[in-house]
């Protein structure tokens, strides 16, 4: 039907084309109904006894919300040719499109102004038809109403769907090209937003057990007294600030003042950090590491009356953001070789300290992370990605900081002289995996180990050291 309709069209016989595309039409809202109605045969019912892991009201909604995917996904099934895979997308909109083109060619004004209302449920907004509309109602009188092709009904249930998806870790993917972005929650908008060519969202990066062991490492390092003691935030009067890199824990572990597993993971922890950017980012050259340190911010009590300003300003990670022209200058002193941020967080217990991006007027926020043991923020380090962190404004909030570079030269030599001290300790930098697994750190975690050859280069390495 749909292929007549489309040669009637050709051959301008509009008469024929208003017949073809009506039966089209209806074919394609009687198709769906049944096979919305196959959805409702098919549908389980809650078992009597409701098995321990899911209660019975979480089963009720999981069963509800796959009996309205089932329906939803009767759009796909409907728009699939025989032998095809993929579906006409639009598919409903479209004839309706059509439709109303060769009403209006066949001189049927009432009824193009009442398919066209009909399409304008599917796109409320959309300035063609509107205007399509406005003009036909000054040529002609009608009264004619909208026929309801679905858009209304199934606008009802996406809303539980994606509240599903939301709140209920639902698994739905909407068939429809129409579906109006304000109906979709915030919270997943969110994650839509995030999760791109450019930023990335990760959980589980980490265990629980592994958060609290660099977390306990920080507290260690930050208690030395040499250096790493909690010196007033570079940002903020507001906050003290702690770092350690990896070089240095190692030499505390060496000290005998932090356990040597824990030195170690805070490395092994940069490697998989690193197998992730690289993957989720696909960098076409090889990724370095530029520089790795594990931050804490604390809120310095009697300091957060009527605080206004950030924990950390919104900048961009490789050039001089400057808000008011909404230029990045790639030029010292920013750290211009950094390709690819990464943000690990390892705790929650702390007000205040949400990552944020931003836009270049370091003003309009884009997009939030909260921070929590084992969430990876990644990024590209340029001026697409302008971010800061909230105040923190109670507790500590640490976090295991990471630049990537593409450019050899400005790989972290500190990192560097970390693996060699380890190598020379006749251990391999990389530990062999132990028994029973914790997180995907187990699985990404990858060795190399390449000693010699960045001895080689050493002498040749001119990079100045890469900091916060
Ligand atoms: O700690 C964070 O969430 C972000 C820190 C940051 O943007 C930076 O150190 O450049
Ligand atoms: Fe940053």
């Amino acid at each position: 039907m749909y292929d007549a309709a489309i040669l009637a069209e050709s051959s301008s016989d509009w008469v024929k084309a208003v017949k073809k595309w009506k039966e089209c039409v209806n074919e394609t809202l009687k198709q769906t109904e049944e096979c919305r109605a196959q959805c409702v045969m098919m549908s389980q019912v809650i078992p009597e006894e409701p098995d321990t892991v899911q209660g019975l009201y979480e089963r009720a909604a999981d069963l509800s919300l796959s009996l309205l995917s089932c329906k939803q996904m009767c759009v796909t099934l409907v728009s699939t040719r025989p032998g095809r895979v993929s579906a006409v997308e639009d598919f409903l909109p479209l004839q309706l499109e059509h439709l109303h083109i060769a009403q209006f060619k066949a001189g049927d004004l009432k009824g193009a102004v009442e398919t066209l209302r009909s399409l304008l449920l599917f796109y409320p907004t959309d300035s063609d038809s509107l205007s399509n509309l406005e003009l036909y109602t000054q040529t002609v009188e009608v009264n004619t109403e909208a026929q309801e092709t679905g858009p209304i009904r199934a606008l009802q249930e996406k809303r539980l769907l994606y509240f599903g998806m939301a709140n209920l870790d639902f698994k739905f993917s909407d068939p429809d090209l129409w579906t109006p972005e304000d109906i979709v929650p915030e919270s997943l908008r969110e994650t839509w937003r995030l999760n791109g060519t450019n930023r990335v969202v990760l959980d589980g990066v980490l265990s629980q057990s592994e958060c609290d062991r660099v977390m306990q490492l920080a507290t260690v390092a930050a208690s030395m007294g040499d250096g790493y003691r909690g010196r007033r935030s570079p940002h903020t009067p507001h906050e003290k600030f702690e770092g350690l890199t990896v070089l240095r824990a190692l030499q505390l572990a060496q000290d005998g003042l932090v356990n040597q597993s824990d030195a170690r993971l805070l490395h092994e922890i940069g490697e998989t950090v690193k197998v992730l950017m690289d993957s989720y980012f696909r960098s076409h050259s090889v990724l370095y590491f530029a520089y790795t340190h594990l931050v804490c911010r604390s809120a310095i009590p009697g300091h957060q009356e009527g605080r206004s300003d950030l924990s950390h300003p919104v900048h961009v990670d490789n050039c001089i953001l400057e808000p008011e022209t909404r230029q990045c200058w790639r030029e010292a002193p920013a750290f211009t070789h950094r390709d690819l941020s990464a943000v690990l967080y390892l705790n929650d217990d702390f007000e205040g300290g949400d990552f944020f991006f931003a836009d270049r007027d370091a003003k309009t926020v884009t997009a939030m992370v909260k921070p929590k043991c084992g969430r990876l923020v990644g990024f590209t380090s340029g001026p697409v990605n302008p971010h800061g962190v909230t105040a923190v404004t109670a507790g500590r909030r640490c976090a295991l900081a990471l630049w990537f570079t593409t450019e050899k030269q400005h790989r972290d030599m500190e990192r560097e002289e970390a693996e060699e001290l380890w190598a020379a300790d006749g251990k391999s930098v990389v530990k062999e995996e132990k028994g029973e697994g914790e997180s995907a750190l187990k699985s990404a975690r990858s060795g190399r180990s390449q000693g010699k050859e960045r001895s080689k280069d050493r002498e040749r390495v001119t990079g100045r050291r890469d900091e916060l």
